[in-house]
């Protein structure tokens, strides 16, 4: 993706960036890993402060980024002060800590505590609403907002109001951010085939299937949770006219993402991490363009990858995959979208057009309907342009 005729992470334009403030260091035009990056929250990646500003102002699409996992420290502190009995700190600043994780059960056991904070169909909605708003904050045009229905309902939230709160907070996004939401719904998979009946009831019965919603999932641990088992629920939710999006390598080997493509006929994959490991999988993905949904800080902090450096998204990009950028959960992996195009830039060597093209993937990779795809490529374009322009 880096211009061929730019040297390694070297910026082309008219407009140097700013002299730069520290004499000794490498010129700004340069990337520097001058300190380690940490998943916990750490500085953002060493990316130019020239790249940096335009990652923010450049227009994105998000496609795996999950509903709870995105609420805010402000909103996990708000929740966790309505409900004293919770585990979670009310204390931002404690935050940080809780969400550091020693592996990905740890993870989950404590992205379900935050779920339990989530008790009302006003809890819903606020938190729905406050997660549009930091992603409009980014320039995040459209996004595929990853949601587990189950989750909610079996802790007693009814199901329409349910839907009618985060319909409610989708429809209030796109007038007021301007940005367009759709839902993804997943299993998680550790539940069972309780929860895959009822996940994919919600996502099939039009009594009740949201008018946003494009795509279905599965999520949760993929350890002891073998994938051909939900084959007859994707095929329900497929034939309904719902795209197949699995989670798949992210905490186990390429056979899952075989799993994914063969049985639950997946169009994109969640993580796909593990696919590094087998060079006829990479081959399969970059044959069929099938799209992986790459989240690096998510890795690091789940200790799915050791460290941003040995993340397998360059072997990804040297295969030919279709390399989508996104954040997952970002708060609790102390990271952003922007922060991770940022980590994209470094570990890519991209410039400008590099990034923007990582932009346009996850606009062609989505499920939106063509105009919207094409609106928002041309802003991506028109940005990019005027940003180069002398
Ligand atoms: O809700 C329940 O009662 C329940 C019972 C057993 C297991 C689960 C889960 O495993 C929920 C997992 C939950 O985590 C979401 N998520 C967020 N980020 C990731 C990720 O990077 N990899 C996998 N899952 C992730 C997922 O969408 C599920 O909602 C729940
Ligand atoms: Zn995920």
């Amino acid at each position: 993706m880096r211009r061929r005729h730019q040297g390694r992470g070297e910026l082309r334009n008219k407009h140097p960036p700013p002299p730069n403030p520290h004499p000794h260091n490498p010129p700004p035009n340069m990337f520097r890993i001058d300190q380690p990056i940490t998943a916990r929250g750490g500085p953002m990646p060493p990316t130019t402060d020239h790249l940096h500003a335009f990652i923010a102002g450049l227009p994105k699409a998000e496609l795996h980024v999950h509903h709870v996992g995105s609420a805010s420290p402000r909103i996990v502190s708000e929740l966790a002060a309505r409900h004293p009995d919770s585990k979670v700190p009310t204390d931002p600043e404690a935050l940080v800590d809780y969400f550091t994780f020693t592996d990905f059960a740890h993870f989950i056991d404590v992205y379900l505590s935050v779920v339990d904070l989530i008790r009302t169909p006003e809890d819903v909605r606020l938190l729905t609403y406050e997660v549009a708003r930091d992603l409009a904050r980014q320039q995040v045009r459209y996004a595929e907002l990853t949601i587990t229905p189950f989750s909610s309902t079996r802790r007693g939230i009814d199901e329409r109001a349910f839907m009618e709160a985060i319909e409610d907070a989708r429809k209030a996004a796109e007038s007021e951010f301007g940005t367009v939401l759709r839902w993804c719904f997943d299993i998680p998979g550790e539940a069972g085939l309780e929860a895959a009946e009822e996940t994919v009831r919600l996502a099939t019965d039009d009594r009740v299937r949201p008018e946003g919603l494009v795509s279905f999932g599965l999520g949760g641990p993929e350890i002891g949770v073998p994938r051909p088992q939900f084959t007859p629920y994707f095929d329900r939710a497929i034939a309904a006219g719902l795209h197949s999006v699995p989670h798949a390598g992210e905490t186990t080997g390429p056979e899952t993402v075989w799993d994914a493509l063969t049985h639950l006929r997946a169009e994109r994959i969640g993580h796909g991490t593990s696919s590094f490991r087998d060079p006829e999988l990479l081959a399969h993905l970059a044959e069929h363009r099938i799209p992986l949904e790459v989240c690096p800080t998510s890795n690091i902090a789940t200790r799915a990858v050791r460290t941003l450096d040995e993340h397998p998204i360059k072997e990804f990009v040297k295969a030919g995959i279709v390399v989508t950028i996104n954040s997952d959960d970002p708060p609790m992996f102390g990271t952003d979208l922007n922060s991770e195009y940022a980590v994209a830039a470094r570990l890519l060597e991209l410039d400008e057009e590099g990034l923007a093209r990582l932009a346009k993937n996850a606009v062609d990779a989505s499920f939106l309907d063509e105009p919207g795809k094409t609106r928002i490529k041309d802003e991506i374009d028109t940005y990019t342009a005027t940003w180069l322009a002398p």
